[in-house]
């Protein structure tokens, strides 16, 4: 079949039909038929759009639109970082820097993107809660979910050497990504005292069982049997009577976790202004009130937190 014939097969659908922009190329010359190749004329005639026989291929799209009303969270969790923390020598069991970089970034995507309300992050994870009533990119999951994953994942390694200073990314990280809705405020906050529970919980078991390796000269397989079975409580006094810590002396950022709300700061910055006489210039201080993201370290869990800051939730 010559390519001529094949072209006309394709765009036509049919042996009849030539398609009209076609044919309008056909006439103009042999330079102007490539746009043409995907276009024809319906056969509605004047309200003819542009169309493809191709353009079926939408129909296999999914609608992913989370369900109105409800609350959207976004976790994201690095992957395999328990190979990252230990080929870029993270502190055990808890590294300052590598959690403010988690900081810094999950501040950066409540920038970036639309109406989220509220973050909460610990270890190599993040949560972020979309407001209710937001109807940024249609609710689409796939939206809500890639765009946190992939802001989050270019802000780490963008601010990497902000706090690992000449320590270089040895490999680029990756993240995964999950979305959950909760219809109810109960729902939401039950979700953030799980990831803040968790946190607890997890540190907690961390922070002795290193105490246990570091300072107590145990392997990890005995450490790890000598905590088998053990409770809170347990765990307090070992870490009390053998190495004279209290954990509720451990920094708020490892046993809390962060919490990132939007808050009304002061930003004070200085302005050189001209001075009456058009030829002497001032330095002068000039404050102005931002919406900024604010890193606390504080209990979620309870009503205390959200009695305190009942804008979080509400209207908007
Ligand atoms: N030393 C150190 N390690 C950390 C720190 N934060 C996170 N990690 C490591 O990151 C891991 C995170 O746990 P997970 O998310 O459950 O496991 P993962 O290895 O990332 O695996 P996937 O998430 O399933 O891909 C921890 O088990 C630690 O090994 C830190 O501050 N210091
Ligand atoms: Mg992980
Ligand atoms: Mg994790």
């Amino acid at each position: 079949m010559s390519p001529w014939k094949r072209i006309i097969e394709l765009t036509s659908g049919g042996e009849n039909g030539v398609p009209f922009p076609l044919m309008c190329s056909l006439v103009l010359g042999r330079y102007s038929w490539c746009p043409a190749l995907v276009l024809w004329r319906t056969s509605s005639g004047s309200a003819g759009m542009a169309k493809s026989k191709f353009e079926y291929v939408k129909e296999f799209e999914v609608q992913d639109t989370c369900l109105r009303n409800c609350w959207v969270v976004v976790r994201v969790d690095g992957k395999n970082f328990h190979r990252f923390s230990e080929q870029h020598n993270f502190t055990k069991p808890n590294d300052i820097r590598a959690l403010q970089l988690m900081n810094r970034c999950a501040k950066n995507v409540m920038k970036e993107l639309d109406n989220i309300c509220i973050a909460y992050g610990s270890s190599d994870e993040y949560s972020f809660v979309f407001h209710k009533n937001s109807n940024w990119h249609k609710r689409r999951a796939s939206k809500f979910m890639t765009h946190v994953v992939s802001q989050f994942a270019s802000s780490y390694v963008f601010y990497w050497k902000e706090f690992f200073s000449s320590q270089p990314i040895l490999y680029p990280p990756g993240f995964d990504g999950r979305v959950v809705i909760y219809p109810s405020e109960e729902n939401l906050k039950d979700y953030l005292s799980w990831r803040q529970a968790d946190c607890h919980i997890n540190n907690m078991y961390n922070t002795v069982f290193w105490a246990l390796v570091q300072k107590g000269g145990l392997t990890p397989a005995k450490a790890q049997e000598r905590l088998r079975g053990t409770l809170s409580a347990d765990k307090n006094e070992i870490l009390f009577s053998e190495f004279g810590i209290n954990y509720n002396n451990e920094p708020l950022i490892y046993r809390k976790g962060s919490v990132l709300i939007w808050q009304k700061v002061n930003e004070v910055s200085k302005k050189t202004v001209k001075l009456s006489n058009e030829t002497e210039e001032q330095e002068v201080e000039v404050s102005r009130w931002r919406t900024e993201p604010v890193l606390l370290h504080t209990d979620l869990i309870g009503e205390q937190f959200w009695e305190e800051h009942t804008a979080i939730l509400s209207y908007r």
